[in-house]
């Protein structure tokens, strides 16, 4: 494993009152790559994303992010932490009552003193990045389920964070959506140059753009590998997840008029 690790998690126990949810879990989230964590219900998943988070604290072991122990961590430290990672949940919905451009925004109004005309400049590459710069005046009403994900997808990076973490980002969605979805999450990752790990049943989708996966079960790692790794595997526990299905090509950008115009509206509107 890589010694150049964005997160490294070692020896990792966690309970709930007196319920063991973590039994000793090691893990590694090297930088620029994107894992998955994949496993039944209930075994532990979106409780190691809250330690890594640092919105709970360990029984024992710890969460290492950049270099630093997430439990150790000052409240100033943690919440500057939590600025440079990116959360997409399932059903971290988007604001009703505003527009794309304004869900956007919002990270960015709230957390950096940039002028108007620069924000403007920025949420419209992140909504180009997903493919919905043509979307930016519609109301959350108005986006299919696969387009409201994308939207919050382009909230997510809006300060660029170093790690993204996805739980469940493909819940809910069509096939197609599905596909688009996944090819996203990994162009992003490696356009920001973060590292991202997403939580998610979906082993087919992931397999075609993580370059890890660990297998839990009732609070361990079961399996781990790289997805040809797993594929070559006799392990029964990975074969059960695994089957197969192609997805086809699908439209990714809605109807946009010229990016460039769209920049320049900036000047003239500030
Ligand atoms: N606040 C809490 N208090 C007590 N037990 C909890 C709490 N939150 C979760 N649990 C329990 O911890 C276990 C692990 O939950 P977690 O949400 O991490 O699982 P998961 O692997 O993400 O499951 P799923 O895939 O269904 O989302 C579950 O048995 C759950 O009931």
């Amino acid at each position: 494993m890589s010694t150049d690790s964005l997160v490294k998690i070692s020896d990792l126990n966690f309970s709930y009152d007196n319920r063991a949810i973590l039994k000793g879990i090691n893990m590694e989230f090297p930088r620029g790559k994107v894992v998955a964590i994949m496993g039944g219900s209930g075994c532990g998943k979106t409780t190691l994303l809250r330690l890594i988070g640092g919105q709970l604290r360990p029984s024992s072991g710890s969460v290492t992010v950049n270099g630093r122990v997430v439990h150790e961590m000052k409240h100033d430290e943690l919440y500057q932490m939590r600025r440079r990672m990116g959360m997409l949940f399932q059903f971290g919905a988007l604001f009703t009552d505003i527009s794309v451009y304004d869900n956007v925004a919002f990270q960015m109004r709230e957390h950096t003193d940039l002028p108007e005309e620069l924000i403007r400049d920025l949420v419209m590459m992140k909504l180009n990045a997903v493919g919905l710069r043509g979307a930016h005046a519609l109301m959350p009403n108005e986006l299919s389920g696969g387009m409201a994900r994308r939207v919050a997808l382009a909230r997510a990076i809006a300060l660029d964070p170093m790690l993204m973490m996805y739980d469940e980002p493909f819940t809910g969605l069509d096939p197609l959506s599905l596909g688009v979805i996944g090819q996203l999450i990994r162009k992003l990752n490696d356009a920001l140059g973060a590292t991202s790990v997403m939580v998610t049943h979906d082993i087919q989708e992931s397999m075609l753009i993580v370059d890890y996966i660990y297998f839990m079960s009732d609070g361990r790692v079961v399996a781990e590998g790289t997805p040809d790794e797993l594929r070559a595997t006799k392990d029964p526990f990975v074969h059960q997840f695994l089957y197969a299905e192609a997805d086809g090509p699908v439209p990714f950008h809605y109807p946009a008029g010229d990016f460039a115009a769209d920049l320049l509206r900036a000047g003239a509107r500030g």
